[in-house]
Order: structure tokens, then sequence, then C-alpha cells
């Protein structure tokens, strides 16, 4: 196995996983991309950071994509010499955006790049249960790589899956930033081992209209949208956003928990429209608020 001379580049998108009832399976690909750089060098290890994380995000073995790097090296059966990344990072970290998938895949993706005919030894699939391995869950994993709508799951065998499906090119989102993270295992943390059955079947038929409303049927998406299985159970660690949830909501407006949270998601009807700007308005002061266009594509070398 030998290595690329000079540098590859990827460029991943953010990502909302659960969409409101899809926990752990429904993900969504936002059009808000982290750019990076790596390079085989002869020895050591040089990691630089800009943008989110910067001053924060270790620079050593420690880093998140030199991690899933360093795995994805393991399974191709070599280790470089010496390895240098550089990190470009507007996707914020622990809001609910899909910072750790993003970082998860540019690593996978760029230690493929980096091994001569790394496409031939690692395919789509097998870059996909690598990442949601080292994610724990492929809900946001599998839309930062394939990009667009993503329904994914894992098989009682352990292995992950990722069936992409359509998106009304109508459908856009507002997200709303607290300025605090949260981080998705305390989040996780707080969630019960059980729930009522009444909450699960619930769920199911949310989830399965929403995949109707998301491919075409934009009018459903306030009642697709309701989520019985973790929004609420994670009140106490972002009570802003579970209460700006409930007041769009009230409004008519399909807002939910963007992943983890605490960001919140309101679906839009395009990042130009005046009811995008109604809601950009919404924004609490001290958040962020963009208006973000769905990402028809995934992880993509730049
Ligand atoms: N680009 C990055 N480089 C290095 N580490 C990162 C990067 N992005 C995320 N991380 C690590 O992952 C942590 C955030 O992951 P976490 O799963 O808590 O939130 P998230 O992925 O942003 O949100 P969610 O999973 O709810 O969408 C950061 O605090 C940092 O430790
Ligand atoms: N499904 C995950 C998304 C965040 O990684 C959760 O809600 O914990």
């Amino acid at each position: 196995m030998t290595f690329v001379d000079g540098p590859v580049r990827v460029r991943v998108p953010a990502t909302s996983a659960n969409l409101g009832p899809g926990f752990d399976t429904l993900g969504l690909a936002l059009d808000l991309r982290d750019e990076l750089e790596a390079e085989v060098i002869a020895d050591g290890l040089l990691v630089e950071v800009s943008g989110y994380g910067a001053g924060q995000v270790p620079l050593d073995e420690r880093h998140l994509v030199v991690r899933a790097m360093r795995a994805t090296f393991d399974r191709l059966g070599k280790q470089p010499t010496g390895l240098r990344l550089t990190c470009k990072n507007v996707i914020p970290h622990a809001r609910g955006l899909g910072s750790s998938s993003a970082a998860i895949v540019a690593g996978v993706w760029l230690a493929r790049e980096l091994v001569a005919g790394g496409r031939l030894l690692l395919d789509e699939a097998a870059l996909l249960d690598l990442a949601a391995q080292l994610e724990g869950h492929p809900d946001n994993v599998a839309p930062a790589l394939l990009g667009g709508f993503v329904i994914s799951g894992q098989d009682a065998d352990g292995s992950f899956w990722a069936v992409p499906a359509g998106v009304d090119p109508r459908i856009s989102a507002v997200v709303f930033v607290p300025s605090s993270p949260v981080s998705t295992e305390a989040a996780r943390g707080l969630l019960p081992a059980e729930v009522p059955h009444a909450d699960a079947a619930a769920n199911a038929g949310r989830t399965a209209l929403l995949v109707a409303a998301l491919s075409g049927r934009p009018e459903e998406l306030l009642r697709a949208t309701e989520d019985r299985l973790h929004q609420s159970y994670r009140r106490s660690a972002m009570p802003e956003s579970l209460a700006l949830v409930e007041a769009l909501r009230a409004d008519g407006v399909p807002a939910v928990i963007s992943g983890a949270g605490p960001t919140v998601l309101a679906f839009a009807d395009g990042p130009d429209s005046a009811a995008t700007e109604a809601l950009l308005a919404r924004c609490p002061q001290g958040w962020g608020g963009l208006a973000l266009a769905v990402s028809d594509t995934g992880a993509v070398s730049a």
C-alpha cells in the first residue's frame, strides 16, 4: 500500500439529525461546510485549526479528525510516517449541527484519499460503516457522507445502513444557534431507558409521515415533526430551546430540536423567502440565526 504525493482536500456539510420524531434515524445535510486538507509528511503530526474549535480542540492524536484518520489507516493496513492536517471550521461545535460527524466523515474521507487506490479498497458502504461506528449512531454521518435527506439505522449484526430519500426543492431550513454548548453525550444521558408504547407508536407514525412530507407534502411538516421520544426529556439541558420550539409550533411553524440540541431548526420555504426573513427576525438575543438550503451533496473532494 502506498500514499499519494501532495495534499488532499474535503468539504463536509453540517447535518441536522432526528428532525423531530426520527430519533437516531433521520438526518438532513445543510449548506454549511467545514473544509479540511491533509498531507503525508516525513514524520510527526501537525494540526492547524481555524474557526470553531480553535484554541479548544486538542492538536494531537486526540483530535477527532486525526482519530478518524488513524482508524481508517488501520482499516487499510498501514499508518503514514507523518501527517499534516488543516481544518477550517464553520460548523458550530456541540450545538446539534453534526460537527462531530463532519469531523469523522472528513477524517475517514481524507485518509482514504491519501491512500493510492483507496476508493477501491474502501467503498461508500465501508466508509459509512466506519464513520457510524466511530460516532456511535448513523443519523448525522449518513447525510454528511451522502448529502440530502437520509434514513439510516443499524442491523442486528451491528452493520449500519443508509438510504437517501427525496427532499422537495421548496424546503429549506432556518437554524437558531444558542451561544452555549450542550454535548451530545450529556443530552443522551437525559433519555430514559424505556418509553411508553403509545409514545413509540406516535413517533413511528410521525416518522413515516415526515418522509412523505419532506418528499413533496410540506403542508404536513407541522404534524410530521411532532416528537415524544427525546426533545422534552432534554428540556433541563436546553429550556430556552424547548420554549422556542413550542412558541414557533404554536404559530404553525414546523420547528424541532436539531440533533441532540440545543440548536432549534425550523423548516422554511427557501433561504430568501419572506417567511424565512420573518423567522430570522425571531432569533433570540445572543443566538445566531442562519437560513440554510438543504445540501444535495455530502462530502466532496475539493
Ligand atoms: N471539527 C472538529 N475537530 C475536532 N473536534 C471536533 C470537531 N467537531 C466536533 N469536535 C468534537 O466533538 C464535540 C462536539 O460533538 P457533539 O457530538 O457533542 O456535538 P455535535 O456533533 O456538534 O452535535 P450533534 O451530534 O447533536 O449534531 C466537540 O466539543 C469536539 O470535542
Ligand atoms: N440522534 C442523536 C443525534 C445527535 O448526535 C441524538 O439525538 O442524540
